[in-house]
This record gives C-alpha cells, structure tokens and sequence, in this order.
C-alpha cells in the first residue's frame, strides 16, 4: 500500500479522534471530515423544532431533507470549520449541553443513520480524506486503507472534555460531563445499527497515558509503515 488515501478514525467521544484527524489532515494534505457534526446538527434542528429524540419517522425526514452546509472556518475562534444549518452558523451552538444529552438517542434511528451515511460515503468515496465519527471503518467506509480505533478511560476522556468545555466558558461540572460522557457510551455502544466498536482490521490505539504528539507521531510511524510494507510488495 502507497499513502493511505482513505483514513478512517473512529472511538468514544473526547479520546482525540478530531485533535488527530486534523494534524493528520494538515500534514498529509487530506480533507479532515468529521461525520459528528452531521448528527449533530440533525440534533439541534430537532431539538430547535420540538422534534421528540423518539420519533424515528420526523427525525428520518429530518435528516433526508436537512439543509446543512459544512465550510471553511468564517471566524478566526479556533472552530476548525463553520457549520451552517438553514442559513444559520450553529458551529458552536452544536457543543451545547443539549445537544450533547440528545444526539445518541437521535443517532441510534435507522432511517436517521441510512441518511448520513449516505451523504458521508459519498464524502469518503473522493478519498485524500481523514474521516472521523463512530463507525467509519465499520460501516461507512468499510474499504478506508487505514483504520484507527482512539480509546481512553472515561476519566481521562471527562477530564479532557471537561477542561475543553471550561476554556470555552461553559458553566459546567466534572460530574456532570462525567455523567453524560457514560451515557452516550452505553447509548453508542449498545445501538442495534452500527454500534460502536473497533473494526476488526482496525488499530486500537488507548491515548490514556499519550500526549497530543505522542498520538500524533505513533499514527504518522504507522502511516510510514505501511507505506514501507506497500513498496516492498510493489517491487
Ligand atoms: N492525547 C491527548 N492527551 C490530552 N488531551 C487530548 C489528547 N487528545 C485530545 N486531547 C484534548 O481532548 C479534548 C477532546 O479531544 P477531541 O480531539 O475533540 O476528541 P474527540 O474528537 O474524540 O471527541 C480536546 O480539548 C483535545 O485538545
Ligand atoms: N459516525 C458517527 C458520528 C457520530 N455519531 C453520533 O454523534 C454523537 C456525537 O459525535 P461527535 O463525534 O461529535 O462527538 P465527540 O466525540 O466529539 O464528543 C456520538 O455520540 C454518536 O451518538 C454517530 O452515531 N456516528
């Protein structure tokens, strides 16, 4: 195998998979698409619209029909795009509490899941990309040439997304960024259609104990290493 052309990151919320995706995608001159901005923002217009997190048949159409647009970052805030639904930049209204709390039960609808995946494979399909979400190598882009499976323990990744939260001034506590985090694991992990797990071809890699870089370098000596293994092969 050359250079992975599809790069497939996927893992429980806060255990790096954007953070690496982007410096991967800057370094090798990829596209960085991250898929959960898409239910994401189903979420927020569901929940802008009174739409119930059980009602599979509004949220289906929902999804089919929603008008969203991901583009480059229109404000220098350290967003790494702009997200536009209907008209509207919900970049960070899209981080909300609210959202946080609703979007595993939103995204564990068939009809809603069949939507995006759709739209993201087609995204995925261009290749030159650095794909990240929940079932990326699973189900979305089963053929991506590199998959990695992010993880760390629920702690490190509350921590993480806690301090994150905190510098963004959101009035939140330890406890209950904990407490949400648990829930939407058990939600992701125990969905009936794609449910969150490694792919069987995936690289599991824990970032309890690493740094950013430390990530960084350890997927960057992997690329590297493949691309070893592919030349010799093509020889
Ligand atoms: N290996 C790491 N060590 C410490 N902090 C990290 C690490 N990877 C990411 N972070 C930080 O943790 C937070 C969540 O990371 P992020 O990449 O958004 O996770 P995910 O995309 O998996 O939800 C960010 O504030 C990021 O800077
Ligand atoms: N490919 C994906 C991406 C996200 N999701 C859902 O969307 C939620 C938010 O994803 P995210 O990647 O934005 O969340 P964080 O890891 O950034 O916290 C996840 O908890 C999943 O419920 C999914 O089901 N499939």
């Amino acid at each position: 195998m050359g250079t992975p052309l599809r790069i497939a990151i996927d893992g429980p919320a806060a255990s790096g998979k954007s953070t690496l995706a982007q410096r991967l995608a800057a370094h090798l001159g990829y596209t960085y698409i991250d898929t959960g901005v898409m239910y994401r923002a189903v979420t927020w217009a569901a929940l802008r619209r009174g739409i119930s997190p059980e009602d599979a048949e509004a949220l289906t159409h929902l999804a089919e029909s929603l008008d969203l647009d991901i583009q480059r970052p229109t404000v220098a805030d350290g967003r790494p795009y702009t997200v536009i639904v209907e008209g509207e930049d919900v970049t960070w209204e899209l981080r909300r509490p609210e959202v946080d709390a609703a979007v595993s039960q939103v995204s564990a609808h068939p009809g809603v899941r069949q939507a995006l995946s759709q739209r993201q494979r087609q995204l995925g399909l261009r290749g030159r990309v650095v794909m990240v979400g929940r079932d990326i190598g699973t189900v979305v882009l089963p053929e991506a040439d590199l998959k990695i499976y992010l993880d760390a323990d629920l702690e490190t990744r509350a921590r993480r997304r806690y301090q994150e939260l905190r510098e963004r001034g959101q009035a939140v506590s330890f406890e209950e960024v904990l407490e949400a985090m648990r829930q939407r694991d058990a939600l992701d992990q125990g969905r009936e259609v794609a449910p969150l797990r490694p792919a069987p071809d995936a690289v599991v890699l824990d970032t309890t104990a690493l740094d950013i870089e430390e990530v960084f370098q350890k997927v960057v000596a992997l690329i590297e290493a493949r691309c070893r293994e592919g030349s010799r092969v093509a020889r």
